[in-house]
């Protein structure tokens, strides 16, 4: 045995919210577990995502909410100021991009933490830094997750452009600025800016916003956009990037936008090559690790979460986090099953969605009904004047899919994914009781259309 390496029953490589998961879990077991972590334990979600983000969203619906009041409530002055969200993401959900709290959590819990970027060198065998080689004897779990997805346009390398990264790290909200797509991190990050005094610009290739969404969906939010004085360009090629001085151009087939920050929100990518599964012989130029609904990818080998290419979710990374624990510990446990992955992205109003959009359903076959209700001729919709819709996508006994826009979308969505996910009879949920007057009353109007 060489001096030189140290031994572990499973080495997890990268620790954002899937890795930290199954490592901390495999640690609890009892099991040897080195965590290798290039930058922060924790990974996206809690430093550059999903916390961050929702709480410059909080804040900014708080200020929608406000600018709210005069027509139905009295007077109100809003004075929009960067400075509590920045500190709020400083102070409480990143400890200033500080990780202590989550590594003592994994040391906590007998994990290995081993700090630096891995590279799998041989099957069972990752090297940390070109230095520290780590054996597995059970396996390897590849959680290395994913990056921003920037497109090659020309001039764009070496401007300062930002990513989602410096979005949330920003101390102060630009005077201006073009989101380049109109996807869940151009749209969530795009009304904030909007709503904090940016004039914002989202340019998106293909014809809607949140494209893989039910078209119903794009139309909402691209209106709402507009009366809040965004402006979207969809259909948009972007030819050319230049920026000087103090300004980006961002030239388009049909014209150009100049603005002082241009947001790069294209999408997320996997480096396969970097995390070295070749020496696994898997496919390096693959886009994902492709794995089986137990989570493994070759013999002794598993991957969870984004590097999946399953849903880029924390709450997907999670749900596989469990799937290979079981598997690891070689305990039963439910496959894998993506039927029913929520998504939800919170604009305002906030899009909920499982399972299935119409088109998708169509193109597998599937001889589906659907229906559209506004949120609006809902009692509590109209009582609120809210915006937003419920889409139902059924075949004949059950809902293969579900859309539910509008104030809080995403927790309506709750009773659609279970009503997916459980694959509910239709005349169960047409035969339930909904409360009065709740936003999800909307689902019950949409089913009585659904015929
Ligand atoms: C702006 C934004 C908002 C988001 N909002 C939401 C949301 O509201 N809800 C939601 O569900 N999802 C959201 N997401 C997506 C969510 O953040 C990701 O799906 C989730 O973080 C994926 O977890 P993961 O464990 O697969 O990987 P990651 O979080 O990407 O973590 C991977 C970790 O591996 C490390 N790593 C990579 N390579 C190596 C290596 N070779 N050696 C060592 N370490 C390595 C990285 O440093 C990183 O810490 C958002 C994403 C963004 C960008
Ligand atoms: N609330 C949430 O759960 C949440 C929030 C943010 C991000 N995320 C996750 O992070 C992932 C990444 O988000 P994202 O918004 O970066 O990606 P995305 O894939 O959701 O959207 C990217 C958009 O950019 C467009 N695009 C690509 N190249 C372009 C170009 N050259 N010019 C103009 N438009 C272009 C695409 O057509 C697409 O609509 C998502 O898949 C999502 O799962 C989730």
């Amino acid at each position: 045995m060489d001096a030189d390496t140290e031994h572990f029953d499973v080495v997890v490589l990268g620790l954002g919210p899937g890795g930290e998961e199954l490592a901390g879990r495999l640690a609890e077991a009892g099991l040897a577990v080195a965590g290798v972590e290039a930058h922060l334990v924790g990974g996206e979600c809690p430093y550059w995502g999903c916390v961050p983000s929702k709480m410059m969203v909080r804040a900014a619906d708080l200020l929608a909410e406000g600018r709210r009041i005069p027509s139905m409530a009295g007077e109100a002055t809003v004075v929009p100021d960067w400075a509590p969200v920045a500190r709020r993401i400083r102070d409480e959900a990143t400890d200033d991009w500080d990780d202590k709290v989550a590594a003592d959590r994994f040391l906590g819990k007998g994990g290995t933490l081993v700090r630096g970027r891995g590279r799998i060198t041989a099957p069972g065998e990752v090297t940390v830094d070109d230095t520290r080689v780590l054996r597995a004897r059970r396996g390897i779990v590849i959680a290395t997750g994913s990056q921003p997805s920037v497109p090659p346009i020309p001039g764009l390398a070496g401007t300062p452009y930002w990513t989602n990264h410096e979005a949330v790290e920003a101390e102060r909200v630009p005077e201006s600025i073009v989101v380049l797509g109109g996807g869940a991190v151009g749209v969530e990050l795009g009304q904030v800016l909007r709503r904090f005094g940016a004039e914002v610009t989202v340019l998106e290739a293909a014809e809607r916003l949140l494209a893989l969404e039910e078209p119903e969906v794009g139309e909402l939010v691209a209106k709402v956009f507009a009366h809040e004085g965004i402006t979207v360009r969809t259909g948009a090629e972007v030819t050319r990037v230049d920026h000087h001085g103090a300004a980006f151009t961002v030239m388009t087939e049909d014209g150009s936008h100049r603005a002082e920050r241009l947001l790069i929100a294209t999408g997320r990518r996997c480096d396969l090559a970097a995390v070295g599964v070749g020496a696994l012989g898997l496919d390096e130029s693959a886009p994902a690790v492709e794995v089986d609904e137990r989570m493994r990818a070759a013999e002794g080998v598993w991957a969870i979460g984004d590097v999946t290419g399953k849903g880029f979710y924390t709450h997907v990374a999670m749900y596989q986090a469990r799937i290979a624990l079981a598997d690891i510990l070689g305990e039963r446990a439910p496959a894998a099953d993506y039927r029913a992955v929520p998504r939800v992205t919170f604009t305002d109003p906030e899009v909920g969605s499982v399972g299935l959009t119409e088109a998708q359903a169509r193109e597998r076959g599937l001889d589906v009904r659907t229906a559209v209700t506004s949120v609006s001729s809902s009692a509590r919709g109209w009582i609120h004047r809210a915006e937003g819709l419920v889409k139902l996508v059924a075949d004949d006994r059950v809902l293969v899919g579900a859309t539910a826009a509008g104030p809080a979308g995403g927790e309506v969505l709750g009773l659609l994914t279970l009503a997916v996910d459980a694959r509910v009879p239709i005349e169960r949920l047409t035969s339930m009781i909904y409360a009065y007057p709740t936003f999800h009353r909307a689902v019950e109007d949409t089913l009585a259309r659904l015929g």
